[in-house]
């Protein structure tokens, strides 16, 4: 096979890969093609409880014949899985399908889903591996952190005015943005596993913390509510309302990722408020940030981030856009939401 119609179609898995939702999976894509380099199927995963970009691919090839599926190659950004996790194992779904030849651009290298590329050899699959790697590494590299340390992924929320506040000066904050950025918050609530907010936001706001659609009717999925802090919160609170959530009675945002990890939560929603946000992004444990920014001036108020510990621009911390699952910047009513994600390490400033 032509080397430039592999490096074709690995650039389209990587660009299809981008269509997931980042979380506690990988975002990864896949196609399939012939000797000439015709694609015969895409595929990508969509988030967690949903098919690997693997068997997204073969589910869209549908029966082909033995000789045909055996001179095919599938070029996967991710090394296939070997682990029958809310899926059954993708080396299996490529080995059973007849696929002959299987390029993929970066090892998976965890314990639990690792080892596939072994197992598709051992079964007599060609597979190749190192083709877009770099870029592939870097398309999840918080991921790879996250998992490196045992972490799950977390997406910072802000929703703040054009000063960057998100409270004003008498406490008042409902609503900075609008029921578009609303709903989509709300979305976003809807694909996690837990929500974070501080101590200090459940005095002020008593939030209820579901997620909930454009008629306030609850989604089919939500997050477990987790207060972080060391005060009591009423005990009449509105998050407590149907017994899925915990306080953790500490300021240590590691020690609230480690409690969340320990419940097999993968995915996590830091929402604030201001102290919450400032503890894990001075952490570094921000994995991507959604910014809803309204129209709006407050001159005064809360601002949505604190003390990070940086004296000089030098030390900035730097996020660049995320065109994931849509595009980095999108207009949401009045108001404009941006996807971010931090900067990989070793790259410098952009
Ligand atoms: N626009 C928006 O998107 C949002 C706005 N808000 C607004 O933000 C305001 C609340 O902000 P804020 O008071 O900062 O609230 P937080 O929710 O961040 O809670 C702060 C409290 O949490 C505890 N805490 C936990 N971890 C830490 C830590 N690492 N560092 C310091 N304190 C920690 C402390 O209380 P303890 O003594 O118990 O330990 C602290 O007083 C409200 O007005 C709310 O409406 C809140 C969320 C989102
Ligand atoms: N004010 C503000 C937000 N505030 C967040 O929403 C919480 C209230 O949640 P609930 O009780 O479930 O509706 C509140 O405590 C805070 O975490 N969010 C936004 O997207 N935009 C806003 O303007």
């Amino acid at each position: 096979m032509q080397p430039s119609r592999t490096l074709a179609a690995m650039r389209l898995s990587l660009e299809l890969a981008r269509r997931g939702t980042r979380g506690a999976n990988p975002l990864v894509g896949a196609v399939i093609i012939d000797p000439d380099g015709t694609i015969l199927a895409t595929g990508y995963h969509r988030g967690a409880g949903t098919p690997h970009a693997e068997a997204d691919a073969l589910n869209r090839l549908g029966s082909i014949d033995p000789v045909a599926a055996r001179a095919a190659t599938m070029l996967v950004t991710l090394e296939p899985c070997n682990h029958t996790g809310r899926t059954g194992p993708c080396s299996r779904a490529i080995i059973d399908a007849g696929i002959g030849n299987v390029i993929f651009a970066v090892a998976d290298g965890g314990a639990v889903a690792g080892g596939g590329a072994e197992t598709l050899r051992a079964a007599g699959v060609n597979v190749e591996q190192g083709l877009l790697e770099d870029q592939a590494a870097e398309l999840n590299h918080r991921w790879f952190a996250a998992r490196a340390a045992g972490r799950p992924f977390t997406t910072l929320h802000l929703a703040q005015t054009l000063d960057g506040r998100i409270a004003a000066k008498d406490g008042t904050s409902q609503w900075i943005t609008s029921p578009r950025s609303l709903l989509h918050a709300h979305e976003v609530r809807a694909r996690v596993g837990a929500i974070v907010v501080g101590t200090g936001t459940v005095m002020a706001d008593d939030p209820r913390l579901n997620a909930r659609d454009e008629h306030g009717e609850p989604f089919a999925s939500q997050p477990r509510r987790i207060v972080m802090g060391q005060r009591d919160i009423p005990g009449d609170a509105a998050l407590k309302a149907d017994g899925n959530w915990e306080q953790v009675r500490t300021r240590d945002p590691h020690e609230v990722l480690a409690r969340i990890a320990s419940r097999d939560i993968g995915h996590v929603l830091i929402e604030g408020g201001a102290s919450v946000a400032t503890a894990f992004l001075a952490a570094d444990l921000v994995d991507e940030i959604f910014l809803y920014q309204a129209p709006i001036f407050l001159g005064s108020g809360r601002g949505s981030v604190g003390e990070l510990g940086i004296d000089t621009l030098a030390s900035a911390r730097h996020f660049r856009l995320d065109a994931v699952d849509g595009d980095a910047v999108r207009i949401l009513g009045p108001d404009t939401l941006t996807h971010l994600e931090p900067m990989p390490t070793g790259t410098g400033t952009p």
